[in-house]
């Protein structure tokens, strides 16, 4: 858990510090959470994120709730735990693209109205001085762990806005990845060459130094993140370069054992190269065209640009929209009873069903395995639930063709949101994700409307 670089125990766990800012926050929070408001509905630039109706029903109550966290903090123990909360909704502030600077104008503005409330006590002055420090010192910590997150989550988001760009400009990553594995074999057939016309290997080049190891050093790392396989791939080029290479210049007068042996294990390097490259271009060249490999579903990566771009519909034109979180019921017994293969099928299945239900202006996402999420735009809660339904009925009753003669029964449960004005997208995915948790635990095959 990350911690705040610096902070001093004595100030934010004086006894009689805590007791009087408690005492402030409990009696004031109501004042300080209006006050905050009012002052950012005067401000254009936060008016921009926030409406009334959001801010009485969910941002108030919300600060109330979090200036008791962050005051009620009396030991290391709570200390970490109101920080997690701090990570937490700097990630919100991210998601929903609020500027910094006015997250650290509302902090001086609650500081200023917790001081003013605080000079009208009668403590004496070295409780107000004790207490002072305290709400300068949490609010400082919560500030600093709230940026902390901010920009971790803020770079995330840019740089998955940065994949949709390059996609969007068109990249043609299938010929790239083609022209990739030519080059990693060119410079497989090199060597090989070398080999067998007992060339001297001196001149042959690193693999790290060929034309596709350079690709992959300046032009791999600007397309893709860190993964997994790119690792793997770093690792046994490291292994090519520094102990195959070596270990045949050493041994290539004459075909021994060994030398044999070190081939067919440079072979299969080579192999497993080309199938992580693979594994890595085939999830972009999804993305590249927005798209879930095996469903041809809009992938779950864009989702947060597509749902910042509804909402901000939402704000320019009162557009309505619904989310609609649905999951095949009792999934892993398919899987079971007729092998991954027919799952999968299944799964494929589900997905054009659910394509050729919806309107053309609709999102059909693969959420998870076997887990869709479906944006329904421009409708009322009354036309969302009756889709919600349609849904429902048309994949319980549409038979679906494999080859194993066993019949598949399938239906989903589905759990339905219709956006609220909230700003944070992630809470109408979470809003979704409890009603179909509902409709599970209700039996499934059925929707339940979020609250
Ligand atoms: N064939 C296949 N199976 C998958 C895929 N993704 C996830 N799964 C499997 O889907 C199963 C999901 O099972 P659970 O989450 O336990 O849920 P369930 O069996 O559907 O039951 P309920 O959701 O509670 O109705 C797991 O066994 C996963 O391994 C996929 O792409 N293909």
């Amino acid at each position: 858990m990350q911690t705040p670089t610096f902070y001093r125990a004595e100030i934010i766990f004086c006894q009689e510090a805590i007791t009087i800012t408690k005492a402030i926050i409990e009696q004031h929070k109501e004042n300080f959470a209006a006050s905050f408001y009012n002052h950012m509905l005067d401000n254009t630039e936060a008016a921009h994120f926030l409406s009334p109706e959001v801010i009485q029903a969910h941002l108030k109550p919300g600060l109330q709730v979090w200036l008791e966290k962050v005051f009620s903090v009396a030991d290391e123990d709570s200390l970490n735990k109101m920080l997690a909360i701090q990570r937490h909704v700097g990630e919100v502030h991210a998601r929903i693209e609020i500027p910094i600077g006015l997250v650290t104008q509302g902090f001086r503005l609650l500081k200023h109205k917790i001081h003013d409330e605080l000079l009208k006590t009668d403590a004496s002055t070295s409780l107000i001085l004790a207490a002072v420090l305290r709400i300068e010192t949490l609010l400082d910590i919560a500030l600093e762990e709230m940026s902390h997150a901010f920009i971790a989550s803020h770079t995330k988001n840019a740089r998955i806005d940065e994949a949709y760009k390059i996609v969007a400009a068109g990249q043609n990553l299938s010929l790239e990845k083609e022209r990739q594995v030519s080059a990693l074999l060119e410079w497989e057939n090199k060597l090989f060459r070398a080999l067998t016309t007992n060339q001297t290997l001196n001149h042959v080049t690193k693999l790290s130094e060929s034309a596709f190891g350079l690709w992959l050093h300046h032009k791999a790392s600007l397309l893709f993140d860190q993964t997994n396989e790119s690792k793997k791939i770093d690792l046994l080029i490291a292994k090519i370069d520094n102990e195959t290479l070596p270990s045949l210049i050493g041994s290539n007068e004459e075909h021994t054992q060994n030398q044999t042996q070190t081939i067919r294990q440079l072979v299969s390097d080579i192999e497993q190269i080309t199938y992580l490259l693979s594994t890595i271009f085939d999830r972009f060249i999804g993305l590249e065209v927005g798209k879930d490999a095996m469903t041809q579903l809009f992938n779950r990566r864009f989702l947060s640009t597509i749902l910042r771009h509804e909402i901000e519909l939402h704000r320019k034109r009162k557009d309505e929209f619904a989310v609609l979180m649905i999951d095949i019921d009792h999934f892993k017994q398919i899987n079971d009873l007729h092998g991954h293969d027919m799952g999968d099928k299944v799964i494929q299945h589900v997905a054009t069903t659910l394509i050729s239900q919806v309107r053309a202006g609709d999102f059909v996402f693969r959420y998870g395995g076997e887990e869709f999420l479906v944006l329904l735009t421009e409708i009322t809660p009354h036309q969302a639930l009756a889709i919600a339904e349609k849904l429902r009925h048309k994949i319980a009753h549409t038979p679906i063709s494999l080859a194993d003669p066993l019949p598949v029964h399938l239906s989903v449960s589905v759990g339905l949101a219709q956006y609220d004005g909230h700003p944070d997208y992630q809470r109408l995915i979470s809003r979704a994700d409890a009603a179909l948790y509902e409709a599970k635990e209700a039996g499934r095959n059925r929707c339940v409307v979020a609250s």
